[in-house]
């Protein structure tokens, strides 16, 4: 007798945005879900094929409202909406329903430093969506409600998590620079992600401990330690020329050797199948990390500067979003927590 199992209906509301877009790539491919109601709030009564050409087995799909209704009736609901617009949403959602975040609404605890850094009400804390955080994967387990991490937070964290961890840098000066890709900023369109304005040009913003992942960061990296005290961030993102893809440079005071530090980065994360040590002297290109959900880091000792250096690089759209948003689907649902996604990137 063939057994005929229920797959897990999906929504995304969003879809016809960028993280929106990547959640549906990646659901495409997962053998577990069937993707239902699709969203938008401009583009509502367009069919996704006009907005999002690539993802060609729905083209034929109508993006409706963002109503509750709309998105009621689903096993999971992806949100890839503006900030402030998912606690709304989400709260009109049955706790039956597995509720996954893109956007940043639920990420911080601190009621307080999301006032400072994103101007409007609190709506709250979820579990966090970064399982490689030690401790964060139980977290997820089986969680109806996770809050997507920032693409600079994850790649930030996983950069610096085994060093601060292990206790073997100075947690008051912690310095990353990192350089994005412009599909972070979205699709809305914004003047300075003309191409006249991007293209052949290199753009430090959000400068001086100004930009709104620095606070994310932070509780992230004070999460690993046992007082949460002390952690200093000073953090610069850039934004570069190309679509895809983020390389963060981390660096902090240290006087362990670089053979020790790697032992450290090595044990960390020998178990984890999405973050991967490079081979000692190979450093992390953004090249190889497009379309997967692969994080690449090396690490090394600039002995003469008496600090560590850490480098890594992810693809924004796929584990700084949709691909950490299906994982986290995943360890939600219990089912295995690669499914659907890869470490095979897209080069050259
Ligand atoms: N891009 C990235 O690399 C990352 C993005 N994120 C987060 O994901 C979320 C979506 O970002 P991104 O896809 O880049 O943004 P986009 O601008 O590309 O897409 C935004 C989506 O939200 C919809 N939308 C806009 N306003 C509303 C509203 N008032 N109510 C309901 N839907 C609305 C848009 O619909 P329409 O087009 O129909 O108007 C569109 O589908 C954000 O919270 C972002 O912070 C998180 C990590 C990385
Ligand atoms: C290049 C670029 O503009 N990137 C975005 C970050 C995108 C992201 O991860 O952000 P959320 O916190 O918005 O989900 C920015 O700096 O605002």
């Amino acid at each position: 007798m063939v057994m005929h199992m229920s797959r897990t209906r999906v929504a995304v509301a969003g879809a016809s945005g960028y993280a929106g877009g990547e959640v549906l790539r990646l659901l495409l491919d997962h053998p577990e879900v069937e993707v239902g109601a699709l969203t938008g709030a401009s583009n509502a009564g367009q069919s996704l094929g006009a907005l999002q050409p690539h993802l060609l087995p729905l083209a034929d799909r109508v993006l409706e409202e963002t109503t509750t209704e709309v998105l009621s009736g689903h096993d999971v609901v992806f949100l890839a909406l503006p900030h402030g617009q998912s606690g709304a949403v989400a709260a009109e959602l049955g706790d039956d329903v597995v509720v996954i975040d893109c956007g940043a609404d639920f990420r911080l605890t601190d009621p307080a430093l999301w006032e400072k850094f994103y101007g409007s009400a609190h709506a709250g804390s979820w579990p966090y969506g970064l399982p490689e955080l030690p401790g964060q994967r139980a977290l997820l387990t089986g969680a109806t409600r996770v809050a997507v991490p920032g693409c600079y937070p994850t790649v930030s964290s996983l950069a610096l998590a085994p060093a601060v961890a292990a206790g073997i840098v100075d947690v008051e000066d912690l310095v990353i620079t990192a350089a994005s890709g412009t599909s972070g900023a979205g699709k809305a369109a914004k003047p300075h992600l003309l191409g006249s304005e991007v293209m052949g040009s290199a753009s430090a913003y959000g400068v001086g401990g100004t930009h709104r992942h620095t606070p994310e960061i932070i509780q992230n990296l004070s999460g690993l330690l046992p007082d949460g005290q002390g952690v200093k961030v000073s953090f610069t993102p850039v934004l570069v020329p190309m679509p895809r893809g983020i390389l963060a440079s981390a660096s902090a005071p240290t006087t362990s050797s670089a053979d020790d530090v790697r032992a450290v980065y090595d044990q960390a994360y020998a178990a984890e199948r999405f973050v991967h040590l490079l081979p000692e002297g190979q450093w992390p290109q953004t090249k190889s990390v497009i379309g997967s959900n692969a994080v690449h880091v090396q690490v090394t000792v600039d002995e003469d500067a008496g600090r560590m250096v850490a480098v890594a690089v992810v693809d924004n759209l796929a584990k700084g979003t949709g691909g950490a948003a299906v994982q986290c689907m995943n360890l939600a649902l219990g089912l295995d927590e690669g499914t659907g996604l890869t470490t095979v990137g897209l080069a050259p």
